[in-house]
């Protein structure tokens, strides 16, 4: 079981609900990855989209649990307005912390995460940051009281998987929330990856919208995921600088 706040799910894929091309597929999709809890940009359905049918209409909402996102906020007053207004929309009380400072590697910005989660965590949300793989950001975050933290693994919409799973083991090591490995995923390798690092969870888009045949590999994504979680709390064999031969030598006679 995930536990995020007062929320319970049994699957440890997020999924994005972004670039997907055709909404049909988008539905499959979203039912092959497992996933309960779908993340949205906010700001993209309130103005581009308004009038217009949204995925999220298409879907039995019973079903799913909807993490709006601060996506296309660069400061934490922008990152506030638009929680707020998910809030008063009467979607979950739950937010994704997104204040991208920079407009080409799309990576988010230290300070106004932390001054948006202070003030959201003070307004009652319940609050997911996206941060970079950064060790003592995290913790302070989790000090200052977030329900997970959520490190990328590599740009958003990059594909290079684990760019520094030494951080993200040390992140996962000190955490005391869930944390979810957001963004620049590509394979189900990464995918079982961090999961296998310790990961509570993870959470993409590009990977599965943007390959050719996105139910398969959100179906992929899937075992990635659950593969990984398996490992994890199987113990994996420490890695050993010589071989060590698998059958036992006893008893063998030698000539
Ligand atoms: C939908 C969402 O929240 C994205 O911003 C997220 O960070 C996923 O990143 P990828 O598209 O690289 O999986």
């Amino acid at each position: 079981m995930l536990h995020i706040g007062k929320y319970e799910f049994n699957s440890r894929l997020l999924l994005g609900t972004g670039k997907f091309t055709d909404m049909q597929v988008q539905s499959q999709a979203v039912e092959a990855s497992g996933t309960e809890i779908l993340t949205f940009a906010v700001r993209r359905l309130d103005l581009e989209e308004a009038g217009k049918q949204h995925f999220l209409d298409t879907l039995d909402l019973s079903k799913y649990t909807l993490l709006p996102n601060t996506a296309g906020a660069s400061t934490a007053e922008e990152a506030v307005r638009i929680a707020e207004l998910a809030r008063a929309s009467g979607l979950c009380d739950m937010i994704k912390v997104e204040v991208i400072g920079d407009g080409v590697t799309l990576l988010p910005d230290p300070l106004e995460t932390y001054k948006a989660c202070s003030i959201l965590l003070e307004k009652g949300f319940t609050v997911l940051p996206y941060i970079s793989d950064d060790v003592i950001l995290a913790k302070r975050l989790q000090l200052l009281g977030v329900h997970a933290v959520m490190p990328g693994a590599s740009p958003i919409g990059a594909g290079r998987g684990i760019i520094n799973p030494y951080n993200l083991e040390i992140v996962i090591e000190q955490a005391v929330v869930p944390v979810i490995v957001d963004a620049g995923l590509r394979s189900p390798k990464d995918a079982a990856y961090a999961m296998e690092l310790g990961a509570d969870g993870v959470l993409l888009n590009t990977a599965v919208s943007g390959s050719h045949d996105p139910v398969s590999m959100a179906k992929a994504m899937r075992l990635g995921v659950e593969a990984g979680r398996l490992a994890y709390t199987a113990g994996m064999i420490p890695v050993k600088r010589y071989a060590a031969a698998s059958s036992p030598a006893e008893g063998m006679v030698h000539t």
